[in-house]
């Protein structure tokens, strides 16, 4: 699929991946994949059948004909004739019946006379219209994808979307024509795509080891031959290319079809590569490729030692913060994830990169309503507070940096922010903040000017007390209930008697129990959190863990304009 994002390299022909636009150049890749999916759809509605019905039934189609109403032959005859236009592709074919009936087997819509009228029935009996049967709810669901999709196709090409727009269209289109392939995918092709999946996963990583992603050029329209390529990685040319085949047939890298370099054809031609928008995102320098080399890690690398960590501690969720599945892979079981990880340098870099992935795709402000922030910034002023907004676990204060560019009003008293944080995170965040505001005023830049740095342990002590808000982005998730119940009851020891306290949990917010199946990339971050004992949590999880620490839900703000599943769940003392 040809990319349909143009990167602009630069004068200098280096990638410059701020440019790249990740979730642009996804998301429209993911609108590519998403016109291919609607004509399958589009077959699918106006050919095709579902679970044994007809998508869209036809006067042809329906009602659906008994046995005895066949006027020839007997059931061999026709099953004959039925195979026949499998063979010949008369109108409709079967075998993408067998194939969509949910049954692995097909055998039987194979055999058993189906919805199809065979052209002989057809060609004695006048077309009847009828008016179409009401539609299954599956059936119904479908239709509903399909014309979302559409929709939201046409809207996202409209000169009158804005680019944030059509950036939130793009993630719910993806979204639905995901549900949508699911349920019309045939259950074999189902597994089959996993094994695709397993290789392809293993082919980035074994390119991102050899450096073969640097290797290729990203000047505008350059390509490199497996030839040239395998020589730069000290490989052979045969095996460099069966890997390359795992990244062009999904799409991660060009392919071009083979010219002779060699006047005197001496050499065979060798098939060339180029870059596209998404291998762009696996080189060493990008926040992607940093994420990826993480999440092998935790997810695939974890998984060779899942069986045996299980059966060891037994069939449970871990508690940890210790003797958790990356600790006991680590061979360091009685450690805590970021103990591991801060003993390998490299790692905890590559740590620190892969969060900006994070950063940039799930919103910070925006959710939790203006006319609330005004009323905590005038009741703070009312009641004179000395200490309005404490961000735990606020790391460099980045996040806060964005709160306060958006609200100005939470700086206008010096101490009012604070940023909590362990010690050695916050020596380093603090000596930066200000060195940086002496040298050449970063700190204005990030509007952290009068913040209060503080060290803190969340799990063995409260934060600074008399707060109107404790924040904690991406913090809960990190840990099993009873942590997470232990992080907030310190805070609730923080607010206590204080009824205009309240805390702010911006995470995740998984549907309910009875809201139907996780979408899959919900699910894919609960399972990654999984192997460092964090869980992503629903709106009863978050209920039930704030009850266990004196707190309650008072407050539910979801993302609505971006249509991620991202919220902020607001607490108060019960
Ligand atoms: C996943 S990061 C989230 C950072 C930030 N809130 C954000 O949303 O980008 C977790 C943060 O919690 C901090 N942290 C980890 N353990 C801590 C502890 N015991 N006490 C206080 N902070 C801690 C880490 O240093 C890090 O800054």
């Amino acid at each position: 699929m040809a990319p349909i994002v143009t990167v602009d390299h630069g004068d200098t022909g280096r990638v410059n991946l701020n440019q790249v636009a990740p979730e642009l150049t996804a998301a429209a890749n993911a609108v590519e994949a998403l016109k291919a999916v609607q004509e399958i759809v589009n077959s699918f509605l106006s050919n095709g059948t579902l679970l044994g019905q007809p998508l869209i039934p036809t006067p042809e189609r329906s009602p659906v004909p008994k046995l005895e109403e066949f006027v020839e032959g007997d059931v061999d005859d026709i099953a004959e004739r039925e195979q026949e236009q499998v063979v010949t592709g008369d109108e409709v074919n079967l075998a993408e019946n067998v194939m969509s009936d949910g049954d692995m087997n097909g055998s039987e819509s194979a055999t058993a006379p189906t919805s199809i009228t065979p052209a002989c029935h057809r060609d004695l009996q006048p077309p009847t219209i009828e008016e179409p049967p009401a539609a299954d709810p599956k059936t119904a669901r479908l239709r509903q994808l399909s014309d979302q999709i559409s929709r939201n196709i046409s809207l996202i090409s409209s000169p009158d979307t804005t680019d944030s727009d059509a950036a939130s269209l793009r993630v719910k289109t993806a979204t639905a024509a995901a549900e949508l392939a699911g349920a019309v995918r045939p259950p074999p092709d189902v597994v089959m795509n996993l094994f695709a999946t397993m290789s392809v996963v293993s082919a980035v990583r074994l390119f991102m080891h050899w450096r073969a992603f640097e290797a290729i050029p990203t000047g505008p329209g350059e390509q490199i031959t497996y030839r040239e390529l395998a020589k730069r990685i000290d490989a052979e040319e045969g095996l460099v290319t069966r890997v390359g085949n795992m990244l062009t047939s999904s799409s991660i890298l060009s392919y071009h079809a083979p010219i002779s370099s060699s006047p005197d054809e001496s050499e065979s031609p060798s098939i060339s590569v180029s870059h596209t928008p998404t291998s762009l995102l696996l080189l060493p320098r990008s926040p992607f490729s940093a994420m990826f080399s993480l999440l092998y890690t935790n997810i695939v690398h974890t998984s060779t030692i899942l069986p045996d960590y299980f059966t060891h501690y037994g069939r449970t969720e871990p508690i940890g913060p210790a003797h958790i599945p990356t600790s006991y892979l680590a061979g360091q079981p009685e450690l805590d994830y970021f103990t591991v990880l801060r003993r390998d340098p490299a790692a905890t870099q590559n740590f620190m990169r892969a969060m900006a992935v994070s950063h940039a795709r799930v919103p910070v402000v925006g959710m939790y309503p203006s006319a609330r922030v005004a009323e905590i910034i005038a009741m703070a002023e009312r009641q004179g507070r000395e200490v309005v907004w404490v961000d735990v676990g606020g790391g460099a204060g980045h996040v806060l940096s964005l709160w306060r560019k958006r609200y100005p009003g939470l700086g206008r008293r010096e101490g009012w922010c604070v940023v909590q944080d362990l010690e050695e995170v916050v020596k380093v965040a603090e000596g930066k903040a200000k060195g940086d505001a002496a040298r050449d005023g970063v700190a204005n830049e990030m509007g952290l000017e009068g913040v209060r740095w503080m060290s803190m342990d969340f799990h063995s002590e409260p934060p600074v007390r008399g707060a109107l808000i404790y924040y904690l982005r991406h913090i809960l998730r990190d840990y099993s209930d009873p942590v997470a119940t232990t992080i907030l009851r310190n805070i609730a020891l923080a607010m206590a008697g204080d009824a205009d306290s309240r805390v702010l949990i911006a995470e995740q917010l998984n549907p309910d129990a009875g809201d139907g199946p996780l979408p899959l990339y919900a699910a894919f971050k609960d399972y990654s959190m999984l192997s460092v004992g964090g869980k992503e949590r629903s709106r009863e999880q978050f209920a039930a863990i704030a009850d266990a620490a004196g707190l309650r839900v008072s407050g539910l703000y979801r993302d609505e304009e971006g249509g991620t599943l991202h919220a902020i769940v607001e607490l108060a003392l019960k």
